[in-house]
């Protein structure tokens, strides 16, 4: 991990920090362009081939249905079972306050506005399954589909070795009541659920996590087809800001957490505590010993650093600069910095409060924004499988009212036939 005195930094040193490893953009695009354009070609073919190659796995067919998923589900403990069950409970119920409840109102005398919600219709679900099996994440994007109500979910993550998917994915698929899982991974998944195979309908909208070839399909579908993202959403990242009130234990083990998705995760510690950043290190040598996926963390806390400043007024600027997917509060005084967040995609708030109850199990969505984009995007919530659709309805009084100020603007933008609609209907209600 390297380390930073926030007072050293200069402008361009912070954007570069800001940038994490943006750089390997170009030989990734290639990449899934050519994929993309494959499956977009061949359909099927194109997805067995990529299984073989990138799966290595030769798949029959490219689907399970409902029979062998119930079988698969009842493979997994009574234990694991409870646990999902905890976890779906507490998601839905902070999903279901999301469901909204907007007024009709009266703008002026006889015209009144009001928007009513309609589920997309048509949803795709990339559940990641690489280099770790995520039913969390079937849980995080299946919760809102099925309470927003929409139709046709379209369920897309990688073959495992067994040709099929694991227990796990299958028993939250009984729980969501979704008969169908499509054994296609990556950047295949993506452009098949974009474009429609043989197998795989087309959808309306492309949610998910997934690593940079599956983030980079859904930025090029999104661009060149009519199918929308819920956001790019790549690999994990944390920053965690820490006082002296924060225990090095505790703030080792969350940057651990993150830092072992993927090589290119990232995990940053911003503390003004000197001390703390030394323990924290110490600690994150002992602990990363013991961990099974110890090589993936400990790349990905090689390409991470930590950052000394003064206060916690300092560490937030920073934060707020990096725009972090995940930010953990590791202080007692977590209330006094609140007011200062502008960019995050899920907060942490308190010594407490691990960034995995987040991940798992306490209600919040752990699909959000990384790389930044936590700037100008939410995380995944129920507003995502939904469109907003605006109504309104004018009555005589309404016409008469309003019509005149419509007539004036019409004309001022040069648009007869935008004034003439409603001067056709002034003239009707004048008799
Ligand atoms: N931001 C979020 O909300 C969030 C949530 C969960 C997970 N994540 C991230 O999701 C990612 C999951 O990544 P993963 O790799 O484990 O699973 P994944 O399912 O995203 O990707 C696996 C697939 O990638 C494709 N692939 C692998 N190597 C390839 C290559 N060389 N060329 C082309 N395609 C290739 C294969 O088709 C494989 O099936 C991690 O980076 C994790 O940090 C992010
Ligand atoms: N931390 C990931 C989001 O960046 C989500 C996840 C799934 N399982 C464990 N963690
Ligand atoms: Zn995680």
């Amino acid at each position: 991990m390297r380390q930073y005195n926030f007072s050293d930094l200069s402008i361009s040193d912070i954007q570069k920090l800001i940038s994490r490893n943006a750089d390997l953009g170009n030989e990734i695009r290639e990449k899934v362009e050519q994929i993309i354009s494959e499956v977009k070609v061949n359909g099927d073919a194109a997805l067995k081939n990529y299984a073989l190659q990138f799966d290595k796995i030769e798949l029959p067919s490219l689907f399970i249905e409902k029979e062998e998923i119930n079988q698969l589900a009842n493979t997994i403990s009574e234990e694991v079972k409870q646990a999902i069950n905890v976890a779906y409970t507490n998601i839905k119920k902070f999903h279901e306050t999301q469901i909204s409840n907007e007024s009709k109102i009266e703008t002026t005398t006889g015209v009144t506005c009001w928007r009513e919600v309609r589920a997309i219709e048509r949803v795709g679900l990339y559940i990641p399954g690489g280099t770790a099996v995520l039913p969390s994440t079937f849980l995080m994007l299946g919760i809102p589909a099925k309470i927003a109500g929409c139709k046709e979910i379209i369920v897309c993550s990688p073959p495992q070795k067994t040709g099929s998917i694991n227990g796990y994915i299958a028993y939250v698929a009984q729980l969501l009541g979704i008969d169908k899982v499509y054994l296609v991974g990556g950047a295949q998944a993506v452009a098949a659920m974009a474009y429609g195979t043989e197998s795989i309908p087309k959808v309306d909208k492309i949610f998910g996590p997934g690593n940079q070839f599956v983030t980079m399909a859904k930025t090029l579908v999104q661009s060149t087809t009519n199918t929308a993202i819920d956001m790019p959403a790549g690999p994990s990242e944390v920053l965690v800001i820490a006082d002296e009130t924060a225990n090095p234990v505790f703030v080792a083990a969350d940057l651990l957490a993150q830092a072992e998705h993927g090589v290119d995760s990232q995990a940053v510690l911003v503390s003004s505590s000197a001390s703390i950043i030394e323990e924290t290190l110490v600690e994150l040598e002992k602990q990363i010993n013991v961990l099974p996926r110890k090589e993936i963390a400990a790349k990905a806390i090689e390409n991470s650093f930590s950052v000394l400043v003064t206060d916690l007024g300092q560490a937030m600027t920073f934060s707020n600069e990096y725009a972090p997917e995940h930010l953990i509060l590791a202080t007692d005084y977590w209330q006094s910095i609140t007011p200062l967040i502008v960019n995050a995609g899920s907060v942490f708030a308190g010594n407490l409060t691990p960034e995995s109850a987040g991940d798992y199990a306490s209600g919040t969505n752990h699909t959000l924004p990384t790389s930044a984009y936590a700037r100008s995007y939410s995380g995944v919530s129920l507003d995502s499988f939904v469109k907003k659709i605006t109504f309104q309805h004018i009555n005589e009084s309404g016409i008469t009212n309003l019509g005149p100020s419509i007539e004036v603007l019409a004309e001022i933008e040069g648009l007869q036939a935008h004034k003439n609609a409603v001067t056709v209907r002034l003239l009707e209600s004048k008799g």
